[in-house]
């Protein structure tokens, strides 16, 4: 496994306020990687740092090997690449959004890179792909938290980055827009992209090859399957309805190996216990 990122005793304080300590993390190439915390656990400030928006108070951060540095993130060949290379949609899209239509935000980083033609028939092909051409000519203003959050998605999907950090991806989304989103994430983890998402939504987990629990230090950093072996609640995590039946009936000397991540894992699961 090619390793992208390398984060090494990594801490990051807000003056006296310190949020992450002492981070040891690798990010690998192909993987999707959920982060999991509770809030205020220092998950955003993880992504910022990674998308080299902010250096550790202390520690090292190595991408594709290369230190990020101050030096590093003021070079302008650098950070060319490196934004090339890794797209982050942030958790509130206003961040993002500041032209006047939907089309023109899309469209704006890609004139960065690629001629008016070329760059026009992208922007529209990742505006239908997300289903959201219908809002090509709106204000970002004028439009709904969750479109707000398709939108800064297209913005980023458009560039067709390597690595994809997503703060919140599923937050402000109805349960269409949410399964649209799954699907997405799905096929880009199909088509090889590296995904590290911070998320409360556990319905995603089923797509993670790896999960890391962050409540300022980093509590886990494994398998998916291991997370319901910890104290879930005691972290001040969410568990989902569908791992509290499992979990409950494994408690109650049910035969389960396996804490199912979708209802089809549990249906199987149960017809198993039940034949
Ligand atoms: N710019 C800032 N200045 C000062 N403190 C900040 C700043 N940004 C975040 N914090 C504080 O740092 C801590 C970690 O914040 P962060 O946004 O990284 O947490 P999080 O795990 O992403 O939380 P959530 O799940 O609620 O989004 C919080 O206590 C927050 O109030």
């Amino acid at each position: 496994m090619k390793t992208l990122f390398e984060l090494k005793n990594v801490y990051y304080s807000y003056g006296e306020h310190e949020v992450l300590r002492d981070i040891n993390l690798k990010i690998y190439k192909n993987e999707v990687l959920i982060i999991l915390g509770p809030n205020g656990a220092g998950k955003t400030t993880l992504l910022k740092i990674i998308d080299a928006l902010i250096l550790p108070t202390k520690g090292e951060v190595y991408f594709k090997n290369m230190k990020i540095d101050e030096r590093k993130i003021y070079d302008p060949n650098f950070n060319k690449e490196f934004r090339k290379s890794v797209g982050f949609v942030f958790q509130n899209p206003d961040i993002m959004l500041f032209n006047p239509t939907i089309f023109d935000e899309v469209l704006y980083s890609l004139l960065q890179i690629y001629d008016k033609e070329e760059a026009i028939k992208i922007a529209e092909e990742t505006l239908k792909k997300l289903n959201i051409y219908h809002l090509k000519d709106k204000h970002p203003y004028n439009i709904s938290g969750g479109e707000k959050k398709k939108v800064s998605l297209a913005c980023v999907l458009a560039l067709n980055p390597e690595v994809i950090l997503m703060d919140e991806p599923t937050s402000f989304l109805d349960p269409k827009s949410r399964r649209e989103l799954v699907n997405i994430i799905r096929n880009l983890k199909n088509d090889g992209k590296t995904l590290v998402i911070v998320t409360h939504d556990l319905s995603l987990l089923h797509l993670a090859d790896r999960c890391c629990i962050i409540n300022k230090e980093l509590v886990y950093d494994g398998d998916v399957d291991g997370i319901f072996s910890l104290d879930l609640e005691g972290l001040n995590l969410d568990i989902g309805d569908l791992q509290k039946l499992f979990l409950t009936l494994k408690k109650e000397g049910f035969k389960i190996d396996k804490v199912p991540l979708t209802v089809d894992e549990g249906l199987k699961i149960l017809k198993e216990l039940i034949n």
